[in-house]
Formats: structure tokens, sequence, C-alpha cells
């Protein structure tokens, strides 16, 4: 089993995260977690925040030498801009004057729609939209993408697996059909402005951002998500919670902001019959074989051996600069919602988190069919299921 926990506030101290259940052997440094970290913060679009803010990564536990040790693996990601919230984030409790005297802890009491405010301050009972926006906050992710590093050296030191990211859509534009990468353009998508895989594309997204921001609007988009290299027979049609393109649902729109997920052609394929919807099967000098990738390589919850292929809908950024009607809810009186600065889009950045989120899905259905203490006995056990495979 794989278990894995975030904790943390946006302006805290740090993130934390860990990952439990991995075998041990997996090769991975804080160099690799630090370089995951800096392509969650690319993306033409992010806000000032992403400037002069630093991730700070300390692997706290479960890695000696650059080798997970088979314990969990504690991550810490630090804040650089801590210094300036140590009152008003602080643990404990301080001097009521000192907090007085902050500019930064007034209440906020005018929840931006969109965000989780206005039902977080219900649910929890705050008057004051800091202890619920602090943990909705999408900083969350870098915590995520941290063991998401770790998931992935897992997978492709066991498989020789890569999972990768790339921007499809931002607002109205999209790529065209038959655009997909393969694991080695991820350096070239990553160099991308907008992490799209299509330069003329990527030219017209740069260009629709730069509109939006001048008109103090914001702007969703799609992500797509490929796995290459995975066996087939991970996850399984037999029960609900054992379905992989559920559970692969259920990661992404975990993600903030996520409101849509798609395995495959998805909606798409709801338009088509099904003559044209399936992919069909015929024997190939390499073996049995699909003709078509349209399923996303995964059929009855389980995957094929194609490529992994999953899409994930972005809202536009909730705080949009020009900003939205709200309620103060201390008055009652109408009133625009709080809004200090805002990225235009974080699209580019959610395909990074959408990375990681499904490497950690993926890993935990490698361990779960193929267990071992160690990398190596996974990847033993691994080829041990592929060489005896009946029908290949
Ligand atoms: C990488 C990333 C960056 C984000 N940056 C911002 C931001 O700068 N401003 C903002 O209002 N929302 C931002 N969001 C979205 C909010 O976190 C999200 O809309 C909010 O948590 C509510 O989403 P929900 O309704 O899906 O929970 C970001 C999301 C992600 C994934
Ligand atoms: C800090 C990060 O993202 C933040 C996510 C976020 C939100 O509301 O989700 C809002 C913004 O923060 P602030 O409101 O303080 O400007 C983003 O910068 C990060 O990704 O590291």
């Amino acid at each position: 089993m794989l278990r894995w926990l975030t904790a943390g506030e946006s302006h805290g101290p740090a993130l934390v995260a860990i990952l439990e259940g991995l075998p041990a052997g997996v090769r991975v440094t804080s160099d690799d977690i630090a370089e995951a970290l800096r392509r969650r913060r690319l993306g033409h679009g992010r806000g000032a925040r992403m400037k002069f803010e630093q991730d700070k990564v300390t692997i706290v536990g479960g890695i000696r030498h650059g080798r997970t040790q088979g314990g969990p693996v504690a991550i810490e990601v630090a804040n650089t801009e801590w210094p300036k919230w140590e009152t008003v984030m602080s643990a404990d409790p301080v001097d009521p004057d000192e907090l007085a005297a902050q500019a930064r802890n007034a209440p906020l009491s005018r929840p931006r729609p969109g965000h989780a405010d206005l039902a977080g301050m219900q649910k929890y009972g705050f008057d004051d939209a800091r202890p619920i926006l602090e943990r909705a906050s999408a900083r969350e992710t870098a915590a995520r993408v941290a063991i998401g590093e770790v998931a992935k050296a897992f997978l492709n030191q066991v498989a020789g697996a890569h999972v990768l990211s790339h921007v499809v859509a931002l607002g109205e534009i999209g790529v065209p059909d038959g655009v997909v990468p393969g694991p080695d353009d991820l350096e070239r998508i990553d160099a991308d402005p907008v992490r799209c895989a299509d330069p003329e594309t990527s030219a017209a997204m740069v260009a629709h951002i730069e509109e939006l921001r001048k008109a103090g609007d914001t702007l969703g988009g799609v992500v797509e998500v490929l796995a290459y290299g995975l066996p087939p027979g991970l996850g399984s049609h037999v029960h609900w919670d054992r379905r992989l393109d559920a559970r692969l649902a259920g990661a992404l729109m975990g993600i903030q902001a996520i409101k849509g997920v798609e395995v495959g052609d998805g909606f798409t394929t709801a338009r088509r019959p099904g003559s044209r919807a399936h992919d069909e099967i015929e024997n190939t000098p390499e073996g049995i074989r699909r003709r078509t990738g349209r399923a996303g390589g995964i059929e009855g919850g389980m995957t094929t051996g194609d490529p992994v292929r999953v899409r994930a809908a972005m809202k536009p950024i909730s705080t949009v600069p020009r900003a939205l009607d709200t309620v103060d809810v201390t008055t009652g009186e109408p009133a625009k919602a709080i809004n200090q600065r805002s990225d235009v889009t974080a699209v580019p950045a959610a395909g990074v988190v959408a990375e990681a989120m499904v490497a950690l899905v993926l890993a935990e259905a490698m361990v779960e069919k193929f267990g071992g203490d160690s990398v190596e006995e996974t990847a033993r056990n691994l080829q041990g299921y592929l060489s005896s495979l009946v029908i290949k």
C-alpha cells in the first residue's frame, strides 16, 4: 500500500509531505526534487509571488545517500517569504498588540467567489477568510510535486516508465488534433512559455494571456498527462475503487481548480458511433496490439500496455484582478472580493502538478501489483509477470 499526506499553509514556514510504502533503493536526490519544483513554477501568466518566493527543499527522512530506505519519505518545502508572515501565521499565541500592528492580519471579510473562502468560513466557524485560504491555496501543490518526483523515479527505475504533461488548451485556444508528445519532447515542452507542444498554438496562447492580463481577467485551460512504459494490468475491473481510471480521476480532481477529467478521448468518445470509438485489436509481428489509442491506455479499469493518456480541465483563476462582486460578511453590504495580486493563468503549472498526481497513483498501482521491499525485487516481479504473460 502506498500512502501520502501533505501539511502546511501558503504563508506558513513550510509545506511538508510524507510518502509511505515505497520499496527501498529508489534513487532520488534533493536536486531532483528542486528541479521538479522549478518546473512547477514555470509558465507565462503566473503572478509576482513566483518571482520573489523560493521553494527550499529539505529531505527530512526516508532517503540516505540518494536512495530510499524503505521507510516513510518526508520532504519539507520551506517558504522563503516566511519571515514576513511570522507573526500573522505564528503557530503559538502572539501578543495581541503586535498582531494588531500587522496590516497583513486585517480580517479578510470579503470572500472571493470561486475560492474556498465563504463555504470554509461557514463550515469552520470563522469570520475571517485567512484560516481557510491559507490551506486551500494551491501553494500546497509544491508538496505534492516533491513526493510525485519520488514516485516518478520509482516508476522509471522499476519499469522504465516516463510521465509527462503538456498544455492542450488555454481558454478558447487549443492544440490541433494529433499532438501527442513523447518522453523525448519534455525538455522542449518545459522550455516553451506555456508548456505547449505546438509552437504555433503556444504563440497564440501567450498573446491570449497578454490580452486577458490587460483586461484584468484570468484564464483556465486543459492539460494532458501521458505515461509511457507501463505494463498491462495495473488497476482492476473487479471493484469500483480498484479501477485505475477512477483512481486517476479522483487524484486529478483533487488538484485545486480542476473541474473535469477525461480518460483518453473522453467526452469526444461519447459523441462518436461505436464503430469509431474503440481501439480495434490486431495481431502484429510485435504481438497483439491495439490500432489506436482512443481509450487512453485503460480498458476495464486496467492499463492495456499502451500509453496512458488523461486530461484535466482547470477553471480560470478565481481571484480576478477586476474584482468580482461579493458581500462583506461583517456588514452584510455588497462589496468587491479581496484581491491583492493574482496569476492570470496557472494552467502550465497545473500540468506539472497533474504529472505528480498521476505518478503517485501509478506508483501505488505498481506497488499493489508487484510488491517488493526493494526496487530490484519489484523490478524482478514485474519482469517475471511480463515474461509469463500468456497473451503477448
Ligand atoms: C498551480 C495553481 C496555481 C494557482 N494560483 C492561483 C492564484 O494565483 N490565484 C487564485 O485565485 N487561484 C489560484 N489557483 C486556483 C485556486 O487554488 C482554486 O481556484 C481554489 O483553491 C478553489 O478551487 P476549487 O473550487 O477547485 O477548490 C491556482 C491553482 C493551481 C493548481
Ligand atoms: C504560492 C503559490 O501559488 C499561489 C496559489 C494561490 C491560490 O489561491 O491557490 C494564490 C497565489 O498566492 P497569493 O494569493 O499569496 O498571491 C499563488 O501565488 C505557489 O504555487 O507556490
